[in-house]
């Protein structure tokens, strides 16, 4: 059984209001004395009681229960979900993967997490985990929350139906879910498997970047974001709560179903947003612009222009830039990058990398165009606009190098060959004789 979805809130960051059941919200006050239709008053604060108006998130729930009210908490093992990054060597090497593996045993979401890579730490606030998805089972009386970091979730394959505390989400690939750090869930899959990318942010809330020059639009348009109305269920069974708190993973019985929200309002909420919204900009002139131009969401680090990590995506667009070599350049950068592919082909690598697949370019570790997108892009005539069609790559860029996990770098679908893409690159060298 699943909650079915009341529909769509617009924009990002709003106050919003909604109730499942009316005259649910308490008028003029968050915490009546006594709420109406016997619901609890409860607040989920998101940032620090006292962080600015401008970046401060809460919200307050009124709920048949309250959260306070679940069995005693022990370990949980599923192995291949951590936040254990290391502190030993980090090789400087262009990685690359294979999709990961779709399930052979029963694996819903939680169970089918894998991590990557990741850096910082849930207990500073500040980093990154970054991890796969592969599944092929709904949670089943199952409820999740990621006291850690909020989840950036990316599909790939299959469409995820998310019911939390605050409404239901629906994302297929090339949408994207942001989960709130603790706010309770339930994952299931409408077409029977499901893989796809998680950042979990252990920093500052992902928000819209400020977009200087470029004016007062374009980017990721905030109408475009979509927080759900409240919707809840009222369900007493043996069910079980699963938090990953402090790295592990934890386990509780619980009596009834967490998702009890009739009615909440605030500005800490689930949301969801279609990639194919984004409104990309490019260079009309000449030259590569700099990917920062795809930025959809970042979370600010402590140094000002300087993420705790950028989503970036390389959507669909028009390649017109003249006296130009139109895919990205060869580059070397202070920042780390985690990419994924949900769809098509990436313009800088003709082959190799897969939709479901990842790569891992650390920082100042050389990369850019494999032989083949160099040859070709150096021949192509451009008195004719490029067209990148059917394409959806992606960016987590951070400002910590991007450790990957033991068992990414030991598995089977690792590419050990990868750096091999550019071996062709000829010498072209000739200076002039004389
Ligand atoms: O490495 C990559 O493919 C990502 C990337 C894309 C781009 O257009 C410019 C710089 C950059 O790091
Ligand atoms: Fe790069």
């Amino acid at each position: 059984m699943t909650i079915t979805s009341n529909g769509f809130q617009s924009g990002f960051g709003n106050e919003f209001a909604t109730e499942a059941v009316a005259d649910s919200l308490p008028q003029g006050r968050n915490s009546p004395q006594r709420v109406a239709h016997g619901l609890y008053a409860e607040q989920l604060s998101g940032t620090a009681f006292t962080a600015p108006r401008g970046a401060n998130r809460r919200s307050w729930l009124y709920r048949v229960r309250p959260a306070a009210m679940h069995g005693t908490f022990e370990r949980y093992e599923q192995p291949h979900l951590h936040s254990d990054f290391g502190d030993g060597p980090v090789t400087p090497d262009q990685l690359r993967w294979n999709p990961l593996p779709l399930p052979q045993a029963p694996t819903d979401f939680v169970d089918g997490l894998y991590t990557m890579a990741g850096n910082g730490s849930p207990a500073a606030q500040h980093g990154v985990g970054i991890h796969l998805y592969a599944a092929n089972r709904d949670m089943q009386g199952r409820y999740f929350y990621d006291a850690d970091g909020e989840l950036l979730i990316v599909p790939q394959l299959g469409r995820l139906h998310i019911a939390t505390e605050l409404g239901v989400l629906a994302v297929e690939p090339q949408q994207i879910a942001v989960i709130p750090r603790g706010v309770r869930f339930t994952v299931s899959l409408p077409d029977g498997e499901a893989r796809g990318y998680v950042c979990e942010n252990f920093g500052a809330l992902l928000r819209l970047p400020d977009l200087g020059p470029i004016g007062s639009n374009g980017l990721a348009n905030p109408r475009d974001f979509l927080t759900p109305h409240a919707a809840y269920e009222d369900r007493e069974g043996q069910f079980e709560l699963i938090a990953k708190f402090q790295g592990h993973l934890w386990r509780a019985d619980i009596g009834h179903s967490p998702l009890d929200v009739v009615a909440w309002h605030g500005n800490y909420a689930p949301y969801q947003y279609d990639l194919r919204r984004f409104n990309t900009i490019g260079s009309i002139s000449f030259d590569h612009p700099d990917p920062s131009i795809f930025l959809v969401l970042h979370s600010p680090s402590d140094t000002p222009g300087t993420s705790n990590l950028d989503f970036v995506i390389f959507p669909p667009r028009w390649l017109v830039a003249q006296d130009t070599f139109r895919p990205p350049w060869f580059h070397r950068n202070i920042a780390s990058e985690f990419m994924g592919l949900v769809h098509g082909a990436y313009d800088a690598k003709a082959e190799g990398f897969a939709p479901g697949g990842a790569s891992l370019h650390n920082s100042m570790t050389g990369h850019g165009p494999d032989a083949a997108t160099f040859e070709k892009a150096s021949a192509a005539d451009l008195a004719r606009p490029d067209v990148i069609a059917e394409t959806m790559a992606f960016m987590f860029e951070t400002r910590a190098v991007i450790r990957p996990t033991q068992q990414a770098l030991d598995a089977a679908h690792r590419q050990r060959d990868y750096q091999a893409c550019w071996a062709g690159l000829q010498k072209h060298f000739a200076p002039p004789r004389g």
